[in-house]
């Protein structure tokens, strides 16, 4: 019944969740590969917060089938959440704790040694340092991005197989933000998995090795990065009249994703096996010059979300009103 990848540290068959008569997952399939930095990427509303949910065992999924880890979320929540460094998008902190006593407190919850290397405890001050949070300050005295950095020092001290970050920069300020995405690279180079949800295009674009794109509780695309950047193509199409194709035939080797239209030119986001393929565009006729562009990953997915976009309602004038 099910497909599981066996390099999958994530896989997800046809979940679906709703609440009340709001659609949240609808039937989604995703695998996130064991060793990537996976970016979870949607507008908002799009899903991304309760996919992550669901694969902590946080909520129940209506339908479909989650492994994580080797284990279910529906039955093994507990031990997903204690495997798992999570860092959800608002951190449930004790206000009335220290930084220092915070690290003390969760350290309950990891008993166990983190084999070959430091406890859990020592991990943990020497991340909360290393992030230059002072020890003694209670966190009702935190910044929010401090409060993000306690956030995610617990979830790094466990030396987790796989990180789960909702949102994880919101709050940091820029120097932090780079030094915190460029560990996540090196924990992907020691064989973690990183799946994390991010509103910030580019830097996802800078670490990711994989993207999925969320519209609406539906997955719109998922693949390596470097794939989806070969196969995506900006063309700027001149036309010698106004009159002319609003979108490439269908008998050209490309899939259009998104089209904007001038009067004497076009611009077509398009996937293509390579650029020959899109050099079919100069031959149709009454197109004057042709310009093939590589575009960076914030235009691919304004393409994909501008793409599905409903068509606009007709204008009110035209509208009859009895
Ligand atoms: N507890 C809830 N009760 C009712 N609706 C909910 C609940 N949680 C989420 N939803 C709805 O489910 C949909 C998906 O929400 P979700 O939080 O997963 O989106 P998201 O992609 O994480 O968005 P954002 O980027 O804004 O954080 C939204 O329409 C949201 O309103």
């Amino acid at each position: 019944m099910t497909t599981t990848d066996a390099n999958a540290t994530i896989s997800i068959e046809k979940v679906s969740k709703h609440y009340r008569d709001q659609t949240a997952l609808d039937g989604l399939s995703l695998t996130v590969p064991e060793g990537s930095v996976f970016g979870l990427l949607g507008e908002n509303g799009a899903g991304k917060t309760t996919t992550l949910q669901i694969l902590l065992g946080l909520i129940a999924a209506d339908g479909g089938y989650a492994r994580v880890l080797g284990l279910d979320p529906a039955k093994d929540g507990l031990e997903i959440r204690r495997r798992v460094g999570y860092v959800p998008e608002l951190p449930a902190l004790y206000d009335w704790m220290t930084v220092s006593e915070m690290g003390w407190f969760a350290a309950g919850f990891h008993p166990e040694a983190v084999t070959g290397t430091a406890p859990y405890q020592t991990r943990y001050a020497d991340l909360a340092q290393g992030f230059g949070l002072p020890p003694k300050r209670k966190i009702k005295a935190l910044s929010k991005g401090m409060r993000a950095k306690v956030s995610l020092s617990l979830a790094l001290a466990a030396n987790p197989k796989l990180l789960i970050l909702d949102e994880p920069t919101s709050g940091l300020d820029t120097m932090v933000r780079r030094e915190f995405l460029e560990s996540m690279v090196d924990l992907a180079a020691d064989g973690r998995t990183v799946l994390l949800s991010s509103h910030q295009i580019a830097e996802v674009e800078r670490v990711a090795s994989h993207v999925a794109l969320l519209h609406q509780g539906k997955l719109i695309l998922a693949e390596p990065l470097d794939e989806l950047r070969a196969h995506t193509f900006l063309l700027a199409v001149n036309f010698q009249t106004r009159d002319h194709d609003p979108a490439p035939p269908a008998s050209l080797p490309l899939e259009l994703i998104d089209a904007a239209d001038a009067p004497r030119q076009a611009h077509w986001l398009v996937r293509a096996r390579d650029r020959a393929a899109c050099d079919t565009v100069r031959h149709l006729p009454g197109v004057e010059s042709l310009q093939i562009e590589s575009p960076g990953l914030e235009e691919i997915y304004i393409g994909y979300m501008r793409g599905r976009r409903p068509a606009p309602a007709p204008p009110t004038s035209a509208i009859h009103v009895a």
